[in-house]
Formats: C-alpha cells, sequence, structure tokens
C-alpha cells in the first residue's frame, strides 16, 4: 500500500492546450494518505474519471507527476501500479465460472490454491454469492455481474490502492446500501487506500472517512463530511452538500456584519477588505423564522420530509432554504428570517474568506 502523491498534475486531451477551459484537470497538489477511504465527489464532467484513470495509469497526465510513496509512477504502465480498478459496468468472463472469476487475479500471481480458495469463499460472502460459486457468469443478471467485478477488485490483500468509479450504477437500491456497508468494513479490516468516484453525496459521506470535491476541473476541498457541512472551502461545496443545500446570497461586508437586503445581518467573526464578488452562506439548518427579526422573506411552501419540514422562501427575489422542527406551527406572522451568526461563512469569488478575527466561538 502507498500514499498517493499528485504533484502539479493537470491534464488536457488537447495536443496544444490554449487556455485554461481546454484542461480536464487544472493543476492540483494533493497528498492521498496511505490507507485512507475516499470519496470523489462532483458532478458530470469535473473531471472525476480523469483523475481515477491517470492514477491507475490508463491515462498519463500531460503535466505533473503521480508518486506512489517517494517512486514515480508517471511513466509505469497500469500493470507496475499494482492498484484494482471497479469501473462503473461489470467487466467478467462470462465462460468463467463465479469462483474462477473471483480467483483471477490471485492466481495469475501464482498464489498457493488454499489461500485462493479461503480469499475466495470470504469475498463471495461478502458480496452474497457463496451459492452461486460455481455457475458461470454467462447468464447472470448485470447486478449480479458487477458483484463479482466489486469481488475481484477487492480480492487481493497487496494491492496499492483499489478505486472504485461509480461502481453501485447498476446495482438494485437495496443491495447497494448492503454493498456499500461491506466496503467500509472491507476497509476497516485491510486498510487499502480506496477510492471512490460518485455523483450521489449520500453515497460519498457514508463510505468516506475524506471526501474530496471537484468542480469544473479542480479539487475545490477535501475533507471529512463534517468540515464539508461546517465550512464548505468553496460556494459549489456548500451548495452541493446538503439536502437542500446552503443558501448564498450577495452581500456588502463591513467588519463583523454584512447588510443584505437593507439589514445589518451579524456574523459570527469579524472580516478584513474583502475583493471580487462578496456573498454569504448559510445552511438551511440554521434558519430560523421569526415575526420581525432578521431578513423579510416571503414563504412559498412547506414540504414535510419525515423528521423535519423544509420551507421554501424567498428573500429578495432570491430562494431561501428553511429546515424547520417537525411539528412546530408556521403561523402568517412569520415575516423574517434570522441567521445564526457563528453559522454564517463568507465568500470572495466563490472562495471561503478566512475571518480576520473570530467574535464568538464557533460551536
Ligand atoms: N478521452 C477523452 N477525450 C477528450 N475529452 C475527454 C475524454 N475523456 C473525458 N474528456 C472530457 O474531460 C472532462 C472531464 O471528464 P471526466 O469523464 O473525467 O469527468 P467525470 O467527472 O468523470 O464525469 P462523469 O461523472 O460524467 O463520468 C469532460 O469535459 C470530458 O468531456
Amino acid at each position: 500500500m502507498a500514499q498517493i502523491t499528485l504533484s502539479k498534475l493537470a491534464h488536457s486531451y488537447f495536443p496544444n492546450p490554449k487556455s485554461e477551459s481546454e484542461f480536464a484537470l487544472k493543476e492540483m497538489d494533493h497528498v492521498w494518505d496511505d490507507g485512507g477511504a475516499y470519496a470523489l465527489l462532483g458532478s458530470s464532467g469535473c473531471g472525476k474519471t480523469t483523475l481515477l484513470n491517470i492514477i491507475s495509469g490508463l491515462v498519463r497526465p500531460s503535466h505533473g507527476r503521480v508518486l506512489f510513496g517517494a517512486t514515480d509512477m508517471t511513466d509505469a504502465p497500469t500493470a507496475e501500479r499494482n492498484i484494482a480498478q471497479v469501473f462503473q459496468f461489470p467487466v467478467v468472463y462470462d465462460t468463467m465460472t463465479v469462483r474462477d472469476n473471483l480467483a483471477f487475479p490471485l492466481r495469475n500471481r501464482g498464489k498457493d490454491a488454499a489461500y485462493v480458495k479461503a480469499r475466495v469463499d470470504h469475498i463471495a460472502a461478502m458480496i452474497g454469492m457463496e451459492a452461486r460459486l460455481n455457475h458461470k457468469a454467462r447468464g447472470l443478471t448485470a447486478d449480479a455481474k458487477q458483484k463479482i467485478s466489486l469481488g475481484r477488485g477487492m480480492v487481493r490483500e497487496d494491492v496499492n490502492a483499489i478505486l472504485f468509479d461509480e461502481p453501485l450504477t447498476v446495482i438494485d437500491p437495496h443491495m447497494k446500501w448492503e454493498l456499500r456497508t461491506q466496503l467500509k468494513q472491507l476497509h476497516r479490516e485491510f486498510r487499502h487506500t480506496m477510492i471512490y468516484v460518485t455523483h450521489d453525496q449520500t453515497e460519498a459521506l457514508t463510505f468516506a472517512d475524506k471526501v474530496v470535491v471537484m468542480y469544473d476541473g479542480r479539487v475545490v476541498q477535501m475533507g471529512t463530511p463534517q468540515d464539508l457541512f461546517d465550512t464548505p472551502a468553496h460556494t459549489f461545496v456548500g451548495y452541493f452538500i446538503g439536502s437542500p443545500g446552503m443558501n448564498l446570497f450577495d452581500a456588502d461586508i463591513a467588519g463583523s456584519h454584512a447588510a443584505l437586503l437593507g439589514v445589518q445581518v451579524a456574523l459570527g467573526a469579524a472580516y478584513g477588505p474583502i475583493k471580487g464578488r462578496t456573498q454569504i452562506g448559510i445552511r438551511p439548518e440554521f434558519v430560523t423564522l421569526t415575526a420581525g427579526q432578521g431578513v423579510p422573506v416571503r414563504i412559498l411552501r412547506v414540504e414535510d420530509v419525515g423528521r423535519h419540514r423544509i420551507i421554501r422562501a424567498e428573500a429578495g427575489g432570491k430562494p431561501l432554504n428553511i429546515i424547520a422542527p417537525e411539528g412546530q406551527p408556521i403561523g402568517t406572522d412569520l415575516t423574517h428570517a434570522a441567521f445564526a451568526p457563528d453559522r454564517i461563512s463568507v465568500y470572495a469569488d466563490d472562495w471561503r474568506v478566512t475571518p480576520a478575527t473570530a467574535t464568538r466561538k464557533v460551536a
């Protein structure tokens, strides 16, 4: 297993890129810890697969280097990297049995028969295929074949990393949850470095210790699920993580207050001068409806989603979502919204601004 370092890494699929927009990956420097469980999250086309394929060696980066530990692997072929990769759609040998498919990576590396059997039985139990070990893969459903692909990706104990590229797309919803739990379990047991690509935040947040959020060819934040919730480093993280995502408003900041819709909104910290487009962000969980305190709002509708309610409102013509406890009456006197000062983030050109001084302790 190895720590993976991306050093000044960038990639363009164009032979002579002329502008930044021609780069699928913009320059990045990142270290992926040995044994970490990472989820790579972002919307379609942001560069997740490109990054994964660069790590596994399927794509050679046009700029920068990839290191495993201290060894430069930029030009090493896939086979030398000792990486297992599971793709979105099943890759199985139809004419082989399930057992032979799972055993393939081990036999290929000359492991002895007793070890192969024990390991295959263990993995088969994990993916729920024990009863079908002697069946040919041909004729199995796409779902079952994908479980074999997952199993084959996990069967070797000696890999540097296991990469999963949206592996549960073809798996039915109930099994998805179960397999995700199994992957997590496997990670705890073997501490392989795992990188799991998805555009589904639930999948990312349940699988990973660290979530890596990509936007437009950049890693905009690498942090724990809690970090992404508490202090989104970029407005995209605020908006993309959370259900609903963070509310964002253009505002003028002066010291420890933001001027928003003619109201002075208290911030949990003081800020120095800010350049660029200035926004404040507040998660729906930290907005409270009031009878006059805060910014004026208009309630559009209330959605009951079980444990709480989502209030869809607008403030100054912009959408504002509020999460309210179940059972709390929403009377016509509730005409304003107050923001918890400690929970407000300030953004300049979409990047979070570090406060000059904290005026209150963040809980
Ligand atoms: N082989 C290729 N040749 C040219 N452009 C490519 C190639 N593969 C990807 N791209 C482009 O690079 C950008 C990043 O694509 P990539 O597949 O890495 O994104 P992604 O985040 O994995 O998307 P998705 O979730 O849809 O799979 C996109 O603009 C895509 O069109």
